[in-house]
């Protein structure tokens, strides 16, 4: 009996509330995951991960298999004891990674071959050595092996790397072997083509996943053109399973990816924008480094419900981040991550109230009236 199970709570137009069970715990959707590559998610405790609000993270195929090895992670354990995280994790099946990391990348029908970007050794990715790392690694919800390429891209490009997705898709569905404990998503891909992302959904669910990924995007396409194909994509997609828009994103990006049909986020920018001094407030983002800042003692957000938001004075974040203290990298880490978990949950609570419109247009002009 499948141990991963979505259920459907309310919807309002195409928006969606929902819940994933899995055997280490629900997951409340639409749901923001931060991404911990290396087993961790930069300058936070899990147990910080957990106090933002999240209900998942997500680890990273590539970066783990390279170091320190996904059989070295299996004799410890899995994922989940290694790092002492045991709610859900997701892993990413390592080849967007490959393409944007690794070093002489050679990618073949069978999989892709490269060198890693740690030490130089050879490595080969093929769709069933990467459901055997994730596996390996326990991880919760897992990604099929897919080809992901930049926009823009000439049609011929984009429909080879589909087509060899969906053969890979296939290939991964086979190696997956129906295990119950875990759900193994696939990966719509088509670039900016809704033809070829029509076939790609369509093909995908002749397969059968447990969840439909949305990758291809993010790739350096106009925001319009991501919701363009978001718009197009999603009521292809069936109802009844999660959607993953890979790698978004930016808090405006969220809230329009929640309203065309969108369950579950990833992206790197909260924890890395933190880290470079930017701070994420229901105002919109505030750049901490600027020398305006030096002598403000106003806290960040004094009604904020972040004690973090409240404590210290911008002032004193400003001097963390100009001095490039680790204690900046850590509170302003937690402030970006609760305030992506404070948008989700406020979008799920207006989803089930009916209000996603009222919740949208509220939160944007919070952004745009942003006295930073
Ligand atoms: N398999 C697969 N993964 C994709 C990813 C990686 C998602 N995060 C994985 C985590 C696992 C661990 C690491 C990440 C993507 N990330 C982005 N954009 C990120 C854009 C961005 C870059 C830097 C900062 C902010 C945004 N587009 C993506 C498309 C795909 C895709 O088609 N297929």
């Amino acid at each position: 009996m499948k141990q991963v199970n979505f259920s459907l709570i309310a919807s309002d137009g195409m928006a969606r509330r929902g819940r994933i069970d899995t055997p280490r715990g629900e997951i409340n959707t639409p749901a923001f995951m931060p991404v911990g590559t290396a087993g961790t998610v930069k300058a936070m405790y899990p147990e910080q991960v957990r106090e933002t609000g999240a209900d998942i993270l997500l680890g990273n195929t590539y970066h783990l298999m390279l170091r320190p090895g996904a059989e070295r992670v299996a004799g410890l354990g899995g994922l989940h004891t290694f790092m002492d995280w045991q709610r859900p994790i997701l892993t990413d099946s390592g080849g967007f990674q490959v393409m944007s990391l690794a070093k002489l990348r050679k990618l073949t029908e069978k999989g892709v071959t490269f060198k890693s970007h740690i030490d130089g050794s050879s490595h080969e990715l093929t769709p069933e050595r990467s459901i055997e790392i994730q596996t390996l690694l326990d991880s919760d919800i897992i990604m099929q092996l897919d080809e992901c390429i930049a926009l823009p891209a000439e049609r011929k490009e984009m429909e080879r790397a589909m087509e060899l997705s969906l053969r890979w898709a296939d290939r991964s569905k086979t190696a997956f072997n129906n295990q119950a404990n875990r759900a193994l998503f696939g990966i719509v891909q088509g670039g900016d083509d809704p033809e070829l992302r029509a076939r790609s959904a369509a093909g995908l669910q002749s397969i059968g996943f447990d969840g439909y990924s949305i990758g291809g995007l993010a790739v350096g396409e106009p925001q319009e053109v991501m919701f363009r194909v978001l718009s197009d994509i999603t009521p292809e997609l069936p109802w009844d399973r999660p959607r993953y828009l890979m790698g978004v994103g930016k808090p405006d990006d969220i809230l329009g990816g929640i309203e065309r049909g969108v369950d579950m986020f990833d992206c790197v920018h909260p924890t890395r924008a933190g880290r470079h001094g930017h701070a994420y407030t229901r105002f919109g983002v505030i750049n901490l480094k600027n020398a305006r800042h030096k002598d403000d003692h106003r806290p960040l957000d004094e009604a904020s419900p972040n004690p973090n938001c409240r404590r210290w004075s911008r002032a004193y974040l400003h001097h963390l981040v100009r001095t490039e203290e680790i204690l900046g990298a850590m509170v302003l880490s937690q402030i970006n991550l609760a305030y992506y978990q404070e948008l989700t949950a406020g979008a799920r609570a207006a989803i089930e109230a009916g209000r996603i419109s009222d919740f949208a247009a509220e939160t944007r002009a919070a952004w745009a009236a942003g006295d930073l």
